[in-house]
């Protein structure tokens, strides 16, 4: 059986990352998936694992050979990822979550339809400005930036399966991992039926 995509999305600062490491580190059968960008790392930021950092010519050479699954301009850099970061792994029936934004989660739904996509809101604004600023890794002219794209960005909030408020943190992590468990159960419920199998069990034979 194929592996569930699943799609994360919020805008910067609701606690996506956050939300999503928690829910990792107790589920061994989701593999996250690392996107490359042409940002420059932040402090503490490693390559490989929080994202390939590459330059915005390799970016491009990328996109040029069809190695991107989805890719997007997002806060004036590119981000995207791998086609080779989620197909073998779907394919031998690993889990794989991908943590974009909006522009990319319509990407990814059109080639996967069945993909469970859940966006992260932040209690307030004022909240969603106090967290970026709390994180003490941007600028004051980044954090300006992504504060006024965050409306645009929250918006699209319709566009996804399962919307999160991310008021509480524990609660936000234990509705996510909830998600998680309750996809993969649709799914096989799903497999079930397509096989005939309830209609063997009830017929006279
Ligand atoms: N429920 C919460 N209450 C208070 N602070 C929170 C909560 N959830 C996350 N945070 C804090 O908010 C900050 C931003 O969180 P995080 O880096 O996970 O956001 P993000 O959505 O992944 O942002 P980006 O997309 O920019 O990477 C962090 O300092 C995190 O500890
Ligand atoms: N479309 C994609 N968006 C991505 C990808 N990786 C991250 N992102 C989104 O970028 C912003 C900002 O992230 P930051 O690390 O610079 O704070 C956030 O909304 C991410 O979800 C990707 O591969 N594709």
């Amino acid at each position: 059986m194929r592996g569930t995509l699943f799609i994360v999305a919020a805008p910067s600062g609701a606690g996506k990352s956050s939300i999503v490491n928690a829910c990792l580190g107790r589920d061994a059968n989701i593999a996250l998936s690392i996107s490359f960008t042409s940002r420059a790392p932040r402090p503490g930021e490693r390559h490989a694992e929080h994202y390939h950092f590459i330059s915005e010519a390799q970016f491009q050479a990328m996109i040029d050979a069809g190695e991107f699954f989805e890719h997007a301009r997002v806060h004036g850099d590119w981000k995207g990822t791998a086609r080779q970061s989620v197909e073998p792994l779907l394919a031998q029936g690993k889990d794989v979550l991908l943590e974009i934004d909006w522009q990319g989660a319509r990407q990814v739904r059109e080639r996967v339809p069945d993909a469970v996509s859940v966006f992260i809101l932040p209690p307030s604004r004022a909240a969603l400005e106090e967290r970026m600023r709390k994180r003490g890794q941007d600028s004051e002219a980044t954090i300006a930036q992504r504060f006024a794209a965050a409306r645009e960005e929250m918006s699209h909030y319709g566009e996804f399966d399962y919307v999160i408020v991310n008021e509480h943190f524990d609660n936000a992590v234990g509705d996510m991992c909830a998600i998680f468990t309750a996809s993969r159960l649709r799914k096989d419920v799903q497999v079930v039926r397509h096989a005939g199998l309830i209609t063997a069990l009830l017929s006279d034979e």
